[in-house]
């Protein structure tokens, strides 16, 4: 009886998942800061696994009420295994802090990248939204709606592979959702009017984010939050004259960034749309060899 009592204890404490603490960790150079914390490269003790460790402390959590936001952010992004999604791999905490295990993106922030190089070739950029379209098919699958896409919020790894970080704003859905969130830039129009939305919000940050990549700017940039929302309500989209954007790539951008959600391109129809099929990298890092 008791050998099994053991037994039964053991296959228990196999499924518990380990109690991390910073004991396990050797912390290296900050790798970025956000509004809620930092995050720091670091190496677990034992196996020498390079991580990303993500502190975020208490007080800031509990004073913008995010508690059961960031709950939801480390369910979700646990069970999520994409080879686009960052992977979260556990957390612990302590009295002030939450710190999460997150995998290290040695690239960096691709929203840096657009910067230093004002806009993505189209060969890039394709390969980018590929990434992103096959992530958000996966997350739909999972009922995960991110909500939140946009450049600050994408990392890229050592081979140059996208992966869509801090699902802050993602929400597990089967209904319609109604919470306001993100900067108003990738919003769709039925959330910036904070209406009841769906999955194919994130086809329209799809479509926000490729012609970002392609023209450095995001299609309805204005002076005040007013006037953005005001652009978004009427989906005033214009792409400037420039040869180096093909016109599938403007064809795609048009059948995303369509007001009624249930007219927007469906993920599975982006993979198959000619500019996508002309210019993605299927290995999706886009080698240098072909920018
Ligand atoms: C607290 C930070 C934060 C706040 C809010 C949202 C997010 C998601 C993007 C994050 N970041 C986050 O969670 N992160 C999770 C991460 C992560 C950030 C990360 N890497 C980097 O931040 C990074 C930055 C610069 C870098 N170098 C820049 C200079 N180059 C010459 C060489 C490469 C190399 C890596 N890996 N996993």
């Amino acid at each position: 009886m008791a050998s099994l009592i053991r037994r039964q204890n053991q296959q228990h404490q196999k499924r518990v998942q380990k109690q991390w603490s910073l004991l396990d960790f050797e912390i290296g150079k900050p790798l970025g800061k956000g509004k809620f914390g930092r995050v720091y490269l670091a190496r677990e003790l034992k196996s020498k696994f390079i991580v990303a460790l993500k502190v975020i402390f208490k007080e800031q959590i509990e004073k913008y009420k995010l508690h059961h936001q960031l709950k939801r952010e480390m369910e979700i992004q646990t069970n999520l295994r994409h080879p686009n999604v960052l992977r979260l791999y556990g957390w612990f905490h302590d009295d002030d802090r939450i710190y999460l295990i997150l995998e290290y993106a040695h690239g960096g922030e691709l929203y840096r990248q657009l910067r230093k190089t004002g806009h993505l070739g189209e060969r890039q950029a394709a390969t980018y939204i590929a990434s992103l379209t096959q992530a958000l098919a996966y997350c739909h699958e999972k009922d995960v709606i991110h909500r939140d896409i946009k450049p600050e919020n994408l990392l890229l790894d050592h081979e140059g592979r996208l992966k869509i970080a801090d699902f802050g704003w993602s929400v597990q859905s089967r209904s319609k959702r109604h919470t306001m969130c993100g900067t108003l830039d990738y919003l769709a129009p039925e959330m910036v009017e904070n209406k009841a939305h769906d999955y194919a919000v994130d086809n329209w940050s799809l479509g926000v984010l490729c012609y970002e990549f392609l023209f450095g700017v995001p299609p309805f940039e204005a002076e005040s939050q007013t006037d953005t929302f005001r652009r978004i309500m009427k989906v005033d989209l214009s792409f400037p004259s420039t040869l180096h954007v093909s016109s599938e790539a403007k064809n795609l951008i048009s059948r995303l960034l369509v007001k009624d959600s249930s007219k927007r391109l469906l993920l599975q129809k982006i993979m198959e749309h000619p500019w996508i099929i002309k210019n993605a990298d299927p290995s999706g890092t886009c080698s240098k060899s072909n920018p």
